[in-house]
């Protein structure tokens, strides 16, 4: 049987169905995941998508990361559980601190959309062993607050621990600090990226198909241990 994969709707979220269509393209069992309940019984990993959870209220992601399913989300991570962020997704990890530091607005102050030439920092996570370190992929950036700062310590941890996973190339599209587009935690079993890696899987829309790689390394490591 295929692994299931959660994607989770919270009010405002937008690229939930496109998420859930991307598991299943890669071969997956996806499955709708609700913010209001309190149990995610029955998946194998779970990706938070992009959107504007609570019209990014108070800060983008700040609201979200308190709704229900978010404790049994943060217990299954904490015991190794795969957890994929992409972009809001990405800062509610950062908010509900199963990743450090914090997404903030653009530099340039402005929506930023465009293809984003990414480079592949380390393939030690779930999401990334698919890939090989070093290797340059290409994904879809839309954001408004994609801004990653942190305290410097944190930085310096953060690169040192090889816990860096994508770095922006050919122009960093919003101030984050060291070019940042994507961290681990230290176990590597949650990542957080701004880019959308779910609107790269198909010949269709195109441009590439670089997102499939975070599908088959959830995959590949779920096979590995037996789910
Ligand atoms: N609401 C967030 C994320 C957008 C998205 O996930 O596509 C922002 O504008 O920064």
């Amino acid at each position: 049987m295929s692994p299931t994969i959660g994607v989770v709707t919270f009010p405002g979220s937008l690229d939930d169905q496109d998420a859930l269509r991307a598991v299943e393209v890669c071969g997956m069992t996806p499955k709708p995941l609700w913010h209001g309940s309190d149990s995610i019984e029955g998946v194998d990993a779970v990706i938070l998508p992009g959107g504007f959870s609570y019209g990014d209220y108070l800060r983008c992601g700040a609201i979200a990361r308190f709704s229900p399913v978010m404790d049994d989300i943060i217990r299954r991570a904490e015991q190794g559980m795969p957890l994929l962020g992409i972009c809001n997704g990405f800062q509610v990890l950062c908010e509900a601190h199963l990743l450090p530091g914090a997404l903030i607005r653009n530099d340039v102050r402005t929506f930023v959309c465009r293809d984003q030439l990414l480079r592949v920092e380390t393939e030690d996570t779930v999401w990334t062993n698919a890939f090989t370190a070093g290797q340059e992929i290409s994904i879809v950036l839309k954001n408004g607050e994609g801004n990653f700062q942190a305290d410097p310590e944190t930085v310096r941890r953060l690169e040192g621990e090889n816990q860096v996973v994508f770095r922006y190339l050919q122009g960093n599209p919003n101030g984050s600090v060291n070019d940042i587009a994507g961290i681990t935690n230290e176990r590597g079993n949650v990542v957080g990226l701004m880019p959308h890696p779910e609107h790269n899987v198909e010949e269709l829309t195109g441009p590439t198909l670089d997102g499939r790689g975070f599908f088959s390394s959830v995959s590949r490591f779920l096979e590995r241990v037996g789910v």
